[in-house]
């Protein structure tokens, strides 16, 4: 598989642009869009309660929730369509993930602010396996300590991005808002919690 290194410092990130050929892709997006329980929901800024810039839904295996931002989702059996793209991907990895997180972006106008993956569920060198379907959208990168030092990567549908090693201890990612009128976007986001 075509698989390429971003090449940054203090980090494990790879890139595979066809995880999923074209058309197991699309399939995908659709039984995904249909099929998980899309959410919206609020969540707490210094005080403020915001909208988030997107629809999620949180998939597992075992019972334990995600808490992030405020935020504490409880989770979702695996539906058949979705173990088995965990399936695939533990394969390809040789790693065992509990949980999904799903993201689904409308369109240009929603984003995934600055973060990095680092709570503490999580562990200390958490591995995370992000597939893409559906509208490409940018996915940024930028190094904690210098939020000048950045790099830009597309994210295609049918792709994934491993990051994993010390990646969340020294670089934040987001996806962020564009102008231009886009399709949706799905992503899932598997982890060990
Ligand atoms: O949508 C993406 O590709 C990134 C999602 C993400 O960073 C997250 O859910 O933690
Ligand atoms: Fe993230």
């Amino acid at each position: 598989m075509r698989e390429i290194d971003l090449g940054l410092p203090n980090s494990t990130i790879c890139y595979y642009p066809t995880f999923y050929s074209e058309e197991r892709s699309l399939q995908l997006f659709r039984i995904l869009r249909e099929k998980i329980v899309w959410r919206h929901d609020q969540i707490k800024v210094f005080g403020k309660l915001y909208w988030q810039p997107r629809l999620t839904a949180f998939y597992a295996s075992n019972k334990k929730s995600y808490s992030y931002s405020s935020l504490k989702m409880e989770p979702l059996p695996f539906f058949n369509e979705l173990k088995s793209i965990k399936n695939d991907i533990e394969k390809f990895t040789e790693t065992n993930f509990t949980s999904c997180l799903a993201n689904l972006y409308r369109d240009g106008n929603d984003s995934n602010g600055w973060h990095a993956d680092d709570e503490k569920e999580l562990g200390k060198n958490p591995i995370i396996a992000s597939l893409s379907f559906g509208q490409p959208r940018f996915f940024n990168f930028r190094n904690k300590k210098n939020h000048q030092f950045k790099k830009k990567i597309l994210l295609e549908p049918g792709s994934l991005l491993l990051m994993q090693g010390e990646t969340q201890h020294y670089w934040q990612h987001e996806i962020p808002k564009t102008k231009k009128v886009l399709d949706e976007r799905i992503n899932l986001t598997f982890r060990i919690l």
